[in-house]
């Protein structure tokens, strides 16, 4: 089994992407240099692809909801791992600091008492890669966990903004034909993207109503501009629950009478 994940080596997506593949017979990772190139892997490249889809503080990564919408994989799996930043610097007063997008969100407080800019990368790995490399008075926060025997001119440990920093990661792969049939004593989650085609007043009110009438209890709900128009907007959600539960199977079959409804998944929750 081929896993994509985030690279390089080092990576939050590395230590998940492990943790899914020790539930495997065998495995081995690829690594690609960005989100959407991760996901683009599957299926000629890979059979699965570990992406991140949400922290705790900083919320959904959009970039994978957006693929999602143009490209609709099924989700199989899903975990949490803690997620711990420090700065190192090659200099006591650096320059600039490198940092990945949705890292830099999670450590706001320490990187507001550099007043340098901030140089953004597609990886906490790359962050690291890009310091090393700098010839120039320059920073990076980079995973606790990629530190080992490094030395650097300046260090400073846990500078994430809550104690109990967590990111929530998936498993895709291709959709397949026949889904795998609730398994009994399983708690599962089901992930499902609304596409809003029809705009008009209390769209969501009305989907919130349907899902509160049947008892289903959403766990995630966030909305993604379509990029056509200004106010409009995809739904992504996730409920507890199995498709097979009457209860979703009810409400979906009420919500897809106004609009399309794309069933990512159902699979184990992680708690
Ligand atoms: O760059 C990494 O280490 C990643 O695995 C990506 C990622 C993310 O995009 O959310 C994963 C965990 C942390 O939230 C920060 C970065």
């Amino acid at each position: 089994m081929r896993i994509a994940t985030l690279g390089p080596a080092g990576t939050f997506s590395e230590l998940a992407a492990c943790e899914f593949g020790r539930q495997l017979p065998n495995y081995t990772l690829a690594f690609y240099p960005a989100l959407a190139r991760v996901l683009k892997a599957v299926p000629q490249d890979a059979d699965l692809a570990v992406v991140p889809i949400e922290n705790i503080v900083e919320g959904m990564v959009s970039p994978v909801i957006d693929t999602f919408v143009k490209r609709p994989l099924e989700i199989v799996g899903e975990l949490s791992i803690p997620v711990r930043f420090s700065l190192v610097a090659n200099h006591q007063r650096p320059e600039k600091i490198y940092a990945q997008f949705v890292a830099q969100g999670q450590c706001s407080e320490c990187l507001s008492r550099y007043d340098v800019p901030i140089m953004n990368t597609a990886s906490n790995s790359e962050a690291l890669q890009l310091l090393q490399q700098s010839r120039e008075p320059a920073a990076a926060v980079v995973p606790e966990h990629c530190l080992g025997d490094l030395s650097f001119a300046h260090i400073e440990h846990d500078i994430t903004d809550y104690a109990h920093n967590e990111t929530r990661f998936v498993a895709v792969r291709e959709p397949h034909a026949g889904r795998k049939a609730p398994q009994a004593g399983v708690h599962y989650k089901t992930s499902l993207l609304i596409i809003d085609d029809t705009d008009h007043p209390g769209l969501l009110v009305e989907h919130l109503q349907v899902f509160a009438a049947y008892r289903v209890n959403l766990t995630s709900l966030v909305s993604r501009p379509t990029g056509q128009k200004f106010g409009q907007y995809h739904f992504y959600l996730e409920c507890e629950g199995h498709l097979e539960d009457s209860a979703i199977r009810a409400a979906l079959t009420l919500i897809q009478l106004r609009n399309k409804v794309t069933v990512l998944g159902s699979y184990p929750s992680a708690g």
